[in-house]
């Protein structure tokens, strides 16, 4: 088992940072847990990003099954940590062993996904068009283009999945398949964690013969390091999951760069949850059962949680609030990531609570321990929601707000009114159809992804899924985090024009000794 020393990992070097020292704190208990970990300061900021760089041509040029086996090792190299992996995240975050072994599975399953991309080979989208010498009144210049990796990548571990989205994350691994060196800042709330994995990844570089560079580990708390890693000139596009504030921020900070750069972040989102009245007079119990388990899964700190429901109201919005109560009624106490979150939730509870326009629907349990939340279901009107933006705003855990709507013209205005989304649930009843379809362009231009008759709570990795939204959902609504577009986001295209044969990466040359998918002169061939 690896012992946790607290130092950063920079290419195949530990370093013990020489900034403020800081510890991870255990939110169930408040206890400080050992090692003290060195933060970093700018010049480990300024040696990762150098021999990130450094590694950069080389490592973009590997070809797709060695970095296939590089991102398969770091799958294996997480799994074989064993237990003291969970143990450690476990007592850092707060959250269960279920969902910390599911998430150990997600995440190397992720990694093992890209593998998978590379091997298939249509990725870097290779086209073709085909010379015409002849042509009148010009004739046409052989052109072939390939998508290649961006250069090096920073990415921000996310507090809310201390694991697919953090240090060897749905970031990380879609960067590294593209051929991106990544430049992790780890979370401050789970260091040991990070380190951990930080060190899989470490060795799976080294064991694997990958040039050195391809993968630093810094840590460190406030917002300098982070700041400092995004302003660093070798730096061509960040992955970020976490708050909007701090989203936005970095957005400033790669905007005012002399080369300003992508910062693909994921913030904020209430995720509409929308109950047409076909389904409402069919099932409004089950549906509020189940609206339960997603609004409080992992203490509410999803990103998909369903923060916002609307419906109009009648007897079946009754139902599902009363069925909604009493499953809250159940619903024990949880753990909360952090203090700062939990503050946070706390905070944004009292607000709502405070709001004459809001009503109380139900709360789960009461708490009884340190940063634990309580879930907790309120109601307002319409017309409350849509003229105070404060009724807007995402309680990051384990609360909901409902707004009770006079008629389905005005369900739609409040779809126009809210920000950009991840995600809208609709539930329906095949009655329901005709108001549905009338909905869906609105909601297309709301979100990444819509639902039916499902939570949007459990992101399947796959090939099809968007976990991603037009702002502020995310900071760029065409791209996604999770799945294998992902790695869109770190590729850019190159045309080659004219070039000699022996000028020509691989993929490009005529015959294509490698096998690929190309589009030719406009048809998809693999000859
Ligand atoms: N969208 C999501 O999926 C998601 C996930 C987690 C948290 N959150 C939100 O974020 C709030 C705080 O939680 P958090 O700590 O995970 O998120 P955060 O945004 O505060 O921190 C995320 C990471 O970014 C860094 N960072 C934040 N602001 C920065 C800045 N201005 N400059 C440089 N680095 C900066 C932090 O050090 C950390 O490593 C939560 O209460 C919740 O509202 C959202
Ligand atoms: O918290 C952000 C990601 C949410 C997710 O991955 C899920 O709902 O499974």
């Amino acid at each position: 088992m690896t012992t946790l020393t607290g130092e950063m990992l920079i290419g195949s070097s530990s370093i013990r940072g020489s900034d403020a020292e800081f510890h991870a704190v255990n939110p169930a208990t408040g206890e400080r847990m050992e090692p003290a970990f060195g933060g970093g300061t700018r010049a480990e900021v300024d040696r990762a990003c150098d021999l990130a760089w450094a590694a950069f041509d080389a490592y973009r040029e590997t070809d797709a099954e060695s970095r296939a086996r590089f991102l398969e090792a770091i799958a294996q190299a997480i799994i074989d940590i064993g237990d003291p992996l969970i143990e450690r995240a476990m007592a850092e975050s707060g959250l269960p062993r279920a969902r910390l072994e599911g998430e150990r599975a997600r995440t190397a399953g992720q990694l093992r996904l890209f593998a998978e991309v590379l091997r298939e080979g249509s990725w870097p989208e290779l086209r073709f068009d085909t010379p015409l010498p002849d042509r009148k009144p010009l004739p046409r210049p052989d052109l072939r283009q390939r998508h290649i990796a961006v250069g090096p990548v920073a990415v921000f571990g996310a507090s809310n999945f201390p694991l697919a989205f953090s240090v060897a994350g749905g970031d990380t691994a879609s960067a590294l398949a593209a051929g991106c060196p990544v430049v992790v800042k780890a979370h401050p709330a789970h260091p040991g964690t990070s380190e951990l994995v930080g060190r899989a990844v470490q060795a799976a570089a080294t064991a694997c013969g990958m040039p050195e560079g391809v993968f630093s580990m810094l840590v460190g708390t406030g917002n300098q390091i982070g700041t400092d890693l995004v302003a660093h000139r070798h730096i061509k596009a960040v992955g970020f999951t976490g708050s909007r504030r701090g989203g936005l921020a970095l957005m400033g900070v790669a905007a005012a760069r002399p080369e300003p750069i992508p910062v693909y972040a994921e913030m904020s989102s209430v995720n509409p949850f929308i109950l047409m009245p076909g389904a409402l007079a069919r099932r409004a119990e089950a549906i509020g059962k189940g609206f339960v388990g997603s609004l409080t899964m992992g203490a509410g700190q999803f990103c998909t949680n369903p923060g916002l429901v609307l419906a109009v109201g009648g007897d079946g919005l009754d139902a599902f609030l009363a069925a909604a109560a009493d499953a809250l009624g159940g619903v024990q106490p949880a753990t909360m990531l952090t203090p700062g979150i939990h503050a946070a939730y706390t905070a944004g509870l009292e607000k709502l609570a405070g709001n004459p326009t809001v009503r109380e629907v139900g709360r789960g349990c009461a708490c009884n321990g340190p940063n634990q939340s309580q879930a907790a279901l309120f109601v307002t009107e319409a017309a409350s929601f849509l003229s105070d933006p404060a009724l807007e705003e995402e309680n990051f855990g384990s609360s909901s707000l409902v707004v009770r709507c006079p008629d389905l013209a005005t369900l739609r205005t409040v779809v126009e009114h809210i920000e950009g989304q991840l995600t809208a649930t609709i539930h329906m009843e095949e009655s329901d159809t005709g108001e549905v379809r009338a909905l869906l362009p609105v909601l297309e231009r709301r979100v990444g992804r819509i639902l039916v008759n499902g939570y949007p709570t459990g992101v399947e990795v796959g090939h099809a899924m968007v976990h991603g939204g037009p702002f502020p959902a995310t900071s760029d609504g065409r791209t996604t985090s999770v799945g294998t577009l992902a790695i869109r986001r770190f590729l850019r295209p190159v045309c080659y024009q004219d070039l000699p044969q022996a000028l020509l990466p691989e993929a490009l040359r005529d015959g294509n000794p490698l096998k690929l998918w190309r589009r030719v002169d406009g048809m998809l061939t693999r000859d």
